[in-house]
């Protein structure tokens, strides 16, 4: 007789030298023991052991030339997780950090979260380790073209279907985009987050950002708070993270700090939107630090990355919208003694697993990624639908639709805490527990090919 600790041991020693892979199992894992305890059938069918396994990866050299003419190689993958409930779907990370263990860890999260949004997501995630910082657009689309010269063979709008992540944006998604028309002669839906006037849809880029406020909020109300005049940090100076400020600001919240790579800068007057453009300037447009940022606003002071935390900083709300890993035990201390309300995640598993054992032992509301973070990919599946269809829907019916899916996703959130009696605002659990049962049960009609 299987125990449940052999799964996990199994799971770990098939796996090995992968951290960060370890890190989102063993979450997952914790979260659904009473399923795994109550139900024989899921150790019998061997599902969380099957979910854990990518059905398959795609691993390949990306050689391109740089704008010196030297020859360039980087590692291309994609790992397709699971199809159970729809096409593989999840973004792509260039980033020179990448590895098979962080791509994976990416599409495991993905399989929980495009389950949460309700529509026909399977999961997958894929990148490189190149680094797009300091490079052409020629460079960039030279890289692109070469990614997707292996990568089509496995992409299409009912198979495989990317977006971007980390260090790949419009630009980025244009690029393949054009490789892969090239390629198969397509016009097609294969990937998300296109421009609005070849395929893409109203909000996408919003989606991910305005999502997790929009998710913030419901959670906020459940306490009877709201987000007018809290004061909040987010970290990250990206996509996810220039969003989330936006939708703060039109909710009048105050945001005093954010972040990138090289540090973090606080602003105790708060952002306006002006600041805002200036942000998106700095990162978008001139490709700096946010340090350029203190240099203009004279209240506001950066701090190198390493000498001290965003998080140190007091505040209300706290959005880690950066990177894995990016909210230590000591921040989540320091967040706690600043009397921190709520503390929900933009980012894919931004907070270590200490530091949200120590979160969930506290009065502080906990927004797990999976769960607050599912609007990008929710949008995304729309863009798909629309695609399908050949329409384009308008900007305020996909508003609408963002707010709804995020209130279905807390809802579900909510009944499942009920229904399994778990502790309230117990999101991590809710989103876990609801996600798996969903996943297993079209696994497990499927046969052991499901
Ligand atoms: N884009 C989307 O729709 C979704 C993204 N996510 C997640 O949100 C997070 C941010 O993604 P996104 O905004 O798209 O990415 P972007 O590339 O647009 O922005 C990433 C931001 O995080 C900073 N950052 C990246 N790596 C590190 C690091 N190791 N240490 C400190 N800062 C870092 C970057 O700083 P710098 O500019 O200096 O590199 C940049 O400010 C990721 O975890 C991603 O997986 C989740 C759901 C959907
Ligand atoms: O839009 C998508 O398909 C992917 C978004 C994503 O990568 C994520 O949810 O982490």
């Amino acid at each position: 007789m299987t125990t449940l600790k052999q799964i996990l041991h199994f799971i770990k020693e098939r796996n090995p030298h992968e951290p960060e892979f370890h890190q989102a199992v063993e979450e997952v894992f914790e979260s659904i023991q009473p399923l795994l305890k109550d139900n024989g059938i899921y150790i019998r069918e061997k599902v969380f052991e099957r979910l854990c396994e990518p059905e398959r990866i795609v691993s390949f050299k990306v050689c391109w030339t740089d704008d010196n003419n030297q020859v360039q190689v980087n590692k291309g993958y994609r790992v397709q997780m699971n199809s159970a409930i729809g096409p593989y779907k999840g973004g792509l990370r260039f980033h020179p950090s990448v590895n098979q263990s962080i791509l994976k860890f990416l599409a495991f999260e993905q399989i929980f979260k495009n389950a949460l949004t309700g529509l026909p997501l399977g999961a997958g995630k894929g990148g490189a380790d190149f680094d797009p910082k300091g490079k052409s657009d020629g460079e960039i689309m030279r890289f692109c073209q070469s990614w997707m010269t292996e990568a089509y063979r496995h992409i299409g709008h009912f198979t495989d279907v990317p977006a971007g992540d980390i260090g790949v944006g419009e630009r980025e998604i244009g690029y393949l985009f054009g490789a892969y028309k090239k390629i198969k002669n397509e016009f097609q839906g294969m990937i998300t987050g296109k421009g609005l006037d070849w395929g893409g849809s109203h909000l996408r880029p919003e989606a991910t950002g305005y999502g997790l406020i929009h998710f913030a909020q419901f959670m906020l109300a459940e306490i009877d708070e709201a987000l007018e005049n809290k004061v909040c940090l987010v970290s990250g100076a990206g996509n996810v993270s220039q969003f989330a400020m936006e939708k703060l600001l039109q909710e009048k919240a105050k945001v005093v700090a954010f972040s990138d790579s090289t540090g973090f800068v606080h602003d105790p007057d708060g952002i306006n939107e002006s600041k805002l453009s200036y942000i998106k300037d700095i990162k978008n447009g001139q490709k700096k630090s946010v340090a350029v940022y203190a240099e203009k606003y004279k209240n506001a002071v950066f701090t190198e990355a390493g000498k001290s935390s965003i998080w140190s900083i007091p505040a209300d709300c706290a959005f880690p919208c950066a990177t894995q890993n990016e909210l230590t035990l000591d921040d989540a201390k320091e967040l706690k003694s600043n009397k921190l309300i709520l503390l929900a995640e933009g980012a894919n598993m931004p907070t270590t697993p200490d530091a949200i054992a120590f979160i969930r032992k506290t009065r502080i509301l906990y927004g797990p990624g999976k769960a607050a973070n599912a609007g990008g990919v929710a949008v995304s599946g729309l863009e798909m639908s629309q695609n399908r269809l050949g329409r384009y829907w308008t900007k305020s019916d996909l508003e609408k639709e963002l707010r709804t899916l995020m209130k279905t996703i807390q809802e579900n959130c909510l009944v499942t805490i009920h229904d399994y009696g778990l502790k309230e605002h117990d999101y991590l659990n809710a989103a876990n527990m609801s996600a798996f049962v969903k996943v297993s049960k079209a696994m497990m009609a499927q046969g052991i090919f499901g």
